[in-house]
């Protein structure tokens, strides 16, 4: 692989890359050096870097063609992508060169990249899992292209109101995106509604007739997806739904203007804005289509390149591999089927075994309210065809699996059916998922497990073989080298070029742990960035925090597994043991929190409302001296999570051990030097084994333990009666203390943690955070066994690479052949 560190593919001197950028300024945006705004330059700018990213497209799009090569396809209802100038210019190996390029213009890369909004067209980790997947496979010179939906609204923007989290429409593409190409060329048009017709043919053949009752128009945009040393270029193709040319006259002719629109916008509301929910499922018809769209779009394009070089499908299997990314792409196996014996004309069994070696299934989450499941009322309205062969492929597996392996137990049965037959009658995704991908995957060792032994136990008895782990991983180079550059020369300086393309390298690190010339260094660097964040949370909160502090941070999506109630608690603990003694010995610290809640997700934006009233008293507090912050960082999303890891000194993953199947956040922070406290639940346990007991910070209920004490009967009560200190925290809840004049406005968190019975086990877990943050507490006043923790993190964590994972999918799910773009 050709590290564009050592040798950029395209080897423009900064001269030659000003010069571009002044064409493009002056050609491609019309208008002048003198006039430009920054938005100009840096559309310019991009210009100039998408001129490179073609031609490399091009040249890949040719050779996979000439090639023929088999493929892996992301099917994925989010692409989490942030922002791409910074990113695809280190992918190049010229963001050196373009700095000082823009410097003789007097302009600054960094200022110009803030011009660019968040692609934030996902909610949380499965969406930039998504994200940084692409990266990888693209930078491993695998053939490979993303599938998603072209949201106008990607994830809603946060604004704090008194506290109060605010939604606001994200608006992405207001001024155009540089980075999306549409292809007019590429239109798919999709069919929804209407009812099939049952045809027998002379031959006695049946043949199924859908008579849609709507057609929708897929418009594709495609994404130039650049690799580390930009030999491959793939692309994420993204669809918006537009009407299709299907405007009514008749209606318009009688006046009946807007109603002649009505099917315009309709059809346009399909790709309008993401579902902000994360783990819980939308149920709402809208989310449905949105997802038959993409997969039936996608999937007909696929069919599209295929037909291209085949005229037959014997080799589609071998040539197509679709992972489905949750549950939310299911609806792309009765749409394969469809397309393949409605329109084709292939037999069942012959589409079916084409279907179970295409699809792969990836699950991301073991709660039961994010297992989508359908109501059948609602496919019958919507894609009656495809519910006539969810019940086919129903009635093969359980006469063929289930009948064959437990002969007459209903009871497994009911449990394994695709049909959920309580009423009214849903169809389950996770299910039809499991029952016809040739693999299935967890996205951490514990979670993967408890796929196989909580969620799908019967399905593992009936195909061992299909369930399988690939632990997640995060892309170095937008997670190290493009954010934390500083560090990122460090490393080079220290260990030479090669570890952002085998993050292992970083191993040698561990040589300079002791060192205190390297600890110097190193922790020089995490000041500095330290002292870049004190700047914007001025910015963004108008608080001042000292970069002395402990930057403790948690960024997530609010959830109350997640536990930012645990956190809370324990400042609010920590504060009144400073009250009570001014004295009470403690680092400063600062507690930073970034973190959406699903707008319909009430205990959790009262968690939000809290952080904020607690943070505003404490932080005006003179009596505890500055020694506590409570920052929370409104809008939360890739490119401020870029700017807060680099500063981070204690990374919280505190969530109830069992409920995070992996996390990815966790992998961020311990690779730029950040010290884990957290459970042992999701990824965490891995983190811990390869940087060791010594270097992170565990706590808390095992898995196990969480189980026997749900299953002995927890009350929070006991806890609550048993510790003074969680009692005068969650007392004071009840008081007008941090809502002067408002009593009890924040009484609905002790309420979910005491009436509504601490489902996530908080209380349980109290006293052992605590412990663990007085471990934190010493050591970081240990500023050499800091140092050399931070540094082992960051030595140690080459196995959360996401090039990693997807050589793990690739020898156990894809099985894919690198194609090398001369
Ligand atoms: N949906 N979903 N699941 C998640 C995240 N919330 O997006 O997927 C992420 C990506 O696999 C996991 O890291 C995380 O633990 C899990 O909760």
């Amino acid at each position: 692989m050709v590290n564009p560190m050592e040798k950029p593919l395209f080897e423009l001197d900064k001269d030659e890359f000003k010069q571009e950028i002044v064409h493009h300024l002056r050609t491609t945006l019309g208008t002048s050096e003198k006039k430009a705004s920054k938005q100009a330059w840096w559309m310019a700018t991009c210009a100039t870097i998408n001129q490179m990213l073609f031609e490399r497209l091009t040249s890949t799009q040719q050779t996979h063609l000439q090639k023929d090569t088999r493929a892996v396809h992301y099917f994925s209802a989010e692409f989490l992508m942030g922002r791409l100038t910074a990113n695809n210019l280190h992918n190049l190996g010229l963001y050196k060169t373009c700095e000082e390029a823009l410097k003789d213009l007097n302009l600054e890369l960094a200022d110009l990249c803030e011009q660019e909004p968040d692609m934030a067209l996902g909610n949380g980790g499965l969406g930039r899992l998504a994200a940084c997947f692409i990266d990888s496979l693209a930078t491993l010179g695998y053939p490979a292209l993303g599938y998603g939906l072209h949201y106008e609204h990607g994830l809603f923007r946060q604004e704090i109101r008194d506290g109060r989290q605010v939604e606001r429409p994200d608006s992405w593409r207001e001024y155009g995106n540089p980075w999306e190409i549409c292809r007019p060329e590429s239109v798919q048009e999709i069919p929804l509604y209407g009812y099939v017709e049952t045809v027998f043919g002379e031959d006695c053949q049946v043949r199924k007739v859908w008579h849609p009752g709507r057609i929708i128009k897929g418009v594709p945009w495609d994404i130039p997806i650049v690799g580390f040393g930009a030999q491959t270029v793939n692309i994420l193709r993204l669809w918006e739904s537009r009407a299709s040319n299907f405007f009514d006259w008749d209606v318009f002719n009688h006046g009946g203007y807007v109603d002649s629109q009505k099917e315009k916008a309709e059809a346009e509301t399909i790709s309008k804005v993401l579902y902000p929910n994360d783990e819980t499922e939308a149920g709402k018809e809208l989310r449905l289509v949105q997802q038959y769209f993409f997969c039936a779009c996608s999937l007909k394009d696929i069919m599209r390149r295929y037909k291209r070089t085949h005229t037959d499908f014997k080799e589609f299997a071998a040539q197509i591999a679709v992972q489905l990314n949750d549950t939310h792409p299911t609806i792309a196996i009765p749409e394969l089927m469809r397309e393949l014996i409605d329109e084709e004309g292939l037999e069942w069994t012959e589409a079916w075994n084409i279907c179970k070696q295409v699809f792969s299934y990836t699950n991301h989450t073991l709660l039961p309210e994010a297992l989508e499941t359908w109501p059948v009322y609602l496919f019958e309205r919507v894609l009656p065809r495809h519910l006539e062969i969810i019940y086919e492929i129903n009635a093969y597996f359980l006469k063929n699996e289930v009948d064959a392996k437990w002969p007459a137990n209903n009871e497994i049965k009911r449990k394994l059916s695709i049909i959920d037959e309580s009423n009214p009658r849903r169809v389950r995704m996770a299910n039809l998922c499991v029952i016809t991908s040739h693999k299935v995957n967890g996205v951490a060792e514990i979670h993967s497990k408890l796929v196989k032994e909580d969620l799908f136990p019967e399905f593992n008895q009936l195909w061992p073989d299909k369930f399988c782990n690939v632990t997640n991983g995060v892309t170095p180079r937008r997670w190290l080298l493009s954010c934390n550059q500083e560090l990122a020369d460090l490393f080079t300086e220290t260990v030479g070029t090669e570890w952002p393309l085998n993050l292992d390298a970083l191993r040698e690190l561990a040589k300079y742990a002791d060192d205190p010339v390297f600890q110097k260094k190193f922790m020089d660097i995490k000041l500095h960035n330290k002292e870049k964040l004190v700047k914007v949370i001025k910015a963004e909160t108008g608080i001042d925090v000292s970069a002395d502090a402990i930057f403790d941070i948690q960024i997530k999506r609010l959830h109350e597994y997640k536990r930012q109630q645990l956190n809370l608690l324990h400042i609010l603990v920590l504060y009144r043991r400073l009250l009570l003694n001014p004295e009470y010995d403690i680092h400063p610290r600062v507690f930073i929190f970034g973190s959406k809640a699903a707008p319909g997700y009430r205990v959790a934006k009262d968690i939000i409302y809290a952080i904020n009233k607690v943070g505003e008293r404490i932080n005006d507090d003179p009596r505890i001296k500055g020694k506590l912050k409570v920052v929370f960082m409104p809008n939360y999303r890739v490119s401020l999570a870029e700017k807060l890891i680099p500063a981070a000194d204690v990374s919280e993953q505190i969530s109830t051990a069992g409920y995070e199947a992996s996390g990815t956040g966790n992998m961020k922070l311990a690779m730029n030097g950040a010290i884990t406290i957290g459970t042992l639940d999701g990824a965490n346990i891995e983190i811990a084994e390869e940087v060791g007991e010594d270097n992170c910070v565990i706590f808390g209920l095992t898995v196990e333990e969480v189980k026997e004490l749900k299953a002995r009967g927890y009350s929070p009560w006991d806890y609550y009666y048993a510790n003074a200190e969680i009692k005068s925290a969650l007392d004071w809840l009840d008081t007008d203390y941090f809502t002067p004049g408002r009593p009890g406005e924040l009484q609905s968190i002790k309420k979910s943690l005491l009436d509504y019975g601490d489902t996530y086990l908080t209380l349980a877990d109290f006293a052992s955070y605590d412990e663990a943050h007085q471990r934190i507490n010493s050591l970081y006043r240990d500023k050499a066994r800091w140092a050399k923790m931070a540094i082992i993190n960051a030595a140690s964590v080459g196995k959360f690479n996401s090039d990693r994972s997807i050589q793990d999918y690739v020898r156990q799910i894809w099985h894919l052949d690198k194609c090398d773009i001369s």
